[in-house]
């Protein structure tokens, strides 16, 4: 007998270290870490961070970590061996416990610091020193970078414990909002929207937080309650976690001169920017300056694709700030997120974002957060006019590529090659006076149907005659356009179910699979993620009565379901 071949030995935590191997460090060194901060990372203590790109900082592992569950399809797509998960070695790992990590990973994580801007307006007082110094990465740290069949990738913990940025919290993240994070990430990747991706999912079996949340049945618009919830780290994973409010923290003390390195931090922050997102599209043998306007405007592009993307699935960010606004065009921060049940153009389910974050508000948040983009990028053009007039006319371009973007989509929801623009503006004050189901109906009408009968399975409530000729004579015309388009109608089907997933994200189907996580009955998460891993797909019976159906009444104006005033 020969001896059983290693290739089915148990992958350990020194595979994923080999990945980090390829990954060529002098990029990295090319940003500054902070100067005051402690170089063995144990710097968990709210202070000012002046100057540095990063700080480093060791996490703060989580008592008894248990396994709650990764995504396959991330694991797959990077290569790693869906084994590997059952490695020690790798649980402590991604569950804040660098002590053990192979060389050449480091045994440190980095946070980073950031601005902050709410729709155009920059702030510092939200940092507890009033000048900016103290915001960014509170409870967020990257701990890994590793090149995966030829792409460069990022892996970062949430809730792993106080950074120099914590502002006084406690660094963690409950399980509530873990879960939900975990499941949205993957959920967008498979509707084929950018997003950070969720790598794992780990809970502490010995560590609580309290945070605001609602009582049972609760309708209050604000928390009523503390509510003790586990402690739970989740990781992960995008080509890069910059934001644009990092590249305005930059700008900014470069405009004032806030130390001698600032204007090269700036520079430094950019170039690293373009080198992690947009390689593929920026030539590096440019001008710099010609590279920065390049930058803006692959920028436009890929923010107005994003956001042209959320109304698509009706998907609200819900706090659309610089600060939550990842610089290479990929969905970040699912915490005051929702999907849009009933359809409404102000759908806002976090109470603490308003109404300019709300669900049809979002290309103009967009804009705000490119303005200060581009506010920044024109920091390193202070003296070349030339070169500013060019990045102007990108600025002033921003309504335009949006607008676009958003009418190919809402054509490809409809299944025409043109956006109708009568045909549009008709449907939208129908949409909203009849109270239908976003999801549901567009799903309906990608069956092309004669008549309206189906669609009232996305009606929330009965329709008068009216309303209901009006609705007969809307598909007419649109089926008479239909008519017009050079595809037949079964490809156009095809491709309609393909734009218009037929499952969405129920805030009161998710609720209670963190709920039974609390109990430490993980099955809910992962029909979730079955269900959401194929949402353009009919799936059996069983999950199609479950999960495509209208919400129940008594989930409207329900506080932690309908809404929600803290997301973390
Ligand atoms: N429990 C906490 N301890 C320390 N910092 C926190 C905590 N909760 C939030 N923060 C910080 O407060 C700021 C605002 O929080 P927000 O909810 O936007 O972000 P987040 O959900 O923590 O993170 P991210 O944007 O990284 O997904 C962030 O800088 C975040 O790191
Ligand atoms: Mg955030």
């Amino acid at each position: 007998m020969t001896a059983p071949s290693n290739a089915f030995a148990q992958p350990s935590i020194s595979d994923l270290a080999t990945f980090a191997k390829a990954v060529d460090y002098s990029l990295m060194d090319r940003l500054t870490p902070d100067p005051d901060g402690t170089s063995d990372g144990n710097d968990h203590n709210t202070r000012q961070v002046f100057s540095g790109h990063y700080v480093r900082v060791k996490p703060t592992a989580m008592g008894h970590a248990e396994y709650i569950s990764h995504s396959q399809a991330l694991f797959a797509q990077l290569g790693i061996a869906d084994a590997l998960v059952h490695d020690n070695g790798f649980k402590q790992l991604f569950s804040g416990d660098l002590s053990q990590a192979p060389t050449p990973m480091v045994r440190y994580g980095w946070a980073t610091g950031y601005a902050l801007s709410i729709y155009g307006t920059e702030y510092t007082q939200q940092c507890p020193f009033r000048t900016g110094n103290g915001y960014g990465d509170g409870r967020a740290m990257s701990v890994f970078e590793g090149v995966f069949s030829g792409k460069r990738y990022e892996m970062q913990l949430k809730g792993g414990g106080p950074t120099a940025y914590c502002r006084g919290g406690d660094g963690r993240a409950v399980l509530r909002s873990s879960v939900r994070e975990f499941l949205a990430q993957e959920y967008m990747h498979a509707l084929g929207v950018p997003s950070a991706r969720s790598l794992t999912l780990y809970v502490s079996k010995s560590e609580t937080a309290a945070r605001p949340w609602y009582s049972p049945n609760s309708y209050s618009a604000n928390p009523d309650i503390m509510v003790d919830n586990p402690v739970a780290i989740s990781t992960r994973v995008a080509s890069s976690f910059l934001r644009v409010g990092q590249i305005e923290l930059f700008a900014r003390r470069a405009r004032v001169n806030a130390h001698d390195n600032a204007r090269l931090e700036l520079t430094a922050i950019v170039a690293h920017l373009i080198e992690r997102e947009y390689q593929s599209e920026i030539d590096p043998s440019l001008a710099f300056h010609q590279q920065i306007i390049e930058l803006a405007k692959s920028f436009r592009k890929r923010l107005s694709q994003l956001v042209a993307h959320w109304l698509r699935v009706g998907f609200c960010q819900g706090n659309f700030n610089s600060d939550n606004c990842q610089a290479g065009g990929l969905t970040l921060d699912y915490g005051p997120f929702g999907f849009c049940e009933l359809f409404d153009p102000d759908f806002q389910p976090w109470t603490g974002g308003g109404q300019h974050f709300a669900f049809l508000n979002q290309p103009a948040a967009a804009e705000a957060n490119f303005h200060m983009f581009w506010l920044a990028l024109r920091t390193l053009l202070a003296q070349d006019q030339q070169a500013i007039e060019q990045l102007d006319e990108v600025r002033s371009g921003f309504k335009v590529e949006m607008q676009q973007q958003c009418q190919s989509m809402w054509a490809a929801k409809l299944g025409l090659s043109e956006f109708p623009q009568q045909l549009f503006s008709q449907l939208m004050p129908l949409m909203t006076q009849t109270k239908l189901d976003y999801t549901i109906f567009f799903r309906e009408l990608s069956h092309i149907p004669s008549d309206i009968g189906s669609l009232k399975k996305s009606f929330y409530q009965a329709t008068s005659a009216v309303l209901d000729q009006q609705w007969q004579h809307w598909l007419d015309q649109w089926l008479d356009l239909l008519a017009n388009e050079k595809q037949d109608l079964d490809t156009i089907k095809i491709n309609m179910q393909l734009t218009n997933p037929k499952y969405t994200w129920r805030e009161w189907l998710v609720a209670p699979a963190y709920e039974q996580a609390k109990q430490g009955d993980y099955s809910l998460i992962e029909e979730l993620k079955q269900v959401f891993n194929d949402p353009y797909s009919e799936q059996e019976q069983a999950i199609e009565e479950k999960y495509y159906r209208l919400k129940p009444d008594h989930f409207f104006n329900a506080g932690g379901i309908s809404h929600y005033s803290c997301s973390s």
